[in-house]
């Protein structure tokens, strides 16, 4: 897929991995709005790219995935200022064992609704032009975590919905590839504090910065350039990549019918 003049809604867009994915999309060619719960930093941020890429490229909405209305109402006004959606980014996560519903909330059940509603929008078999959608998972959706155990169980379950989807999507004819990106650390807030995100694992501490150690820690910019591989080849759907200091990796699932 060409990215000039497609139209892209990024999740979680204001801070971290969904700035740097709202960035290359834009440098890219695409028009992109930016979905967030956070209205402070989601709007400071849009004044700074009107700057930088034109003022009718980018559209800031406040909206919080865990609201079926307000993802419908984001996406309706999506469609509205830049003629549809092409691409959707289910990127809003967070990393918190204590208040381990709302993880479960925003990490999974976000990216099922913003899914759902999107398909309203880009399926072929309701008036849509296609396109494709990229759900940020983890590499703790496929090497578990023992320190939060919770948001590993939302990771795994982005991976398997992505997956069921993408052949569910093939199967159906919507013209919608559907992949998943699995980074590693990155050096974003939600790493900050780690200690105080892990709740009741808060005692595996050491284990958690130990693995940090091990694994790496990589930046925004790296996990964007492997958002924009799964976005711009046709030929991937149904692809967890993942990317940490390592490099970048697609996982190699098993297959039961072939
Ligand atoms: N930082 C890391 O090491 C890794 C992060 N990820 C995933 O990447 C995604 C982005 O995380 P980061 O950029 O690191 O975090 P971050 O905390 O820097 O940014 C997350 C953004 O999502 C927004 N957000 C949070 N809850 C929301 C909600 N209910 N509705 C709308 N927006 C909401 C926040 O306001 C913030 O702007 C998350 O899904 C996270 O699980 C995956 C692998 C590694
Ligand atoms: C481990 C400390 C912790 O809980 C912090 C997590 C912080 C960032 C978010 C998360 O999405 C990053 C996950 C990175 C995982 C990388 C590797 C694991 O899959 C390895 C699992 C253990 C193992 O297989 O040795």
């Amino acid at each position: 897929m060409a990215l000039n003049g497609k139209s892209a809604v990024v999740t979680g867009a204001a801070m971290g991995i969904g700035r740097a994915i709202t960035e290359i999309l834009l440098q890219n060619g695409a028009q992109v709005a930016l979905l967030d719960v956070n209205k402070t930093a989601g709007e400071s941020l849009m004044e700074e790219l009107n700057k930088q890429y034109g003022a009718d490229r980018t559209l800031f909405l406040s909206c919080n995935v865990e609201s079926e209305e307000q993802i419908k109402a984001a996406f309706q006004k999506t469609a509205e200022t830049f003629g549809g959606i092409d691409i959707l980014c289910n990127n809003a996560g967070i990393l918190n064992e204590s208040t381990w519903e709302k993880t479960v909330s925003i990490n999974l059940m976000g990216v099922i609704r913003g899914t759902y509603l999107a398909l309203e929008h880009m399926s072929k078999l309701s008036g849509g032009r296609g396109g494709v959608i990229i759900n940020t998972a983890s590499m703790a959706g496929i090497g578990p975590l023992p320190t939060c155990p919770v948001y590993t169980a939302t990771k795994s379950g982005v991976v398997g919905f992505t997956r069921a989807m993408a052949t569910a999507s093939a199967a159906s004819g919507y013209g919608i590839r559907i992949n998943v990106l699995c980074p590693g650390f990155v050096q974003t807030d939600l790493m900050s504090n780690i200690t105080t995100r892990l709740g009741q694992f808060s005692h595996l501490a050491d284990l958690a910065h130990q693995l940090i150690d091990k694994i790496g820690i990589i930046k925004v910019s790296d996990v964007a350039e492997c958002l924009l591989e799964l976005v711009t080849d046709d030929t991937k759907n149904g692809e967890a990549l993942m990317v940490f200091e390592k490099g970048r990796q697609y996982v190699n699932f098993p297959s039961f019918t072939q």
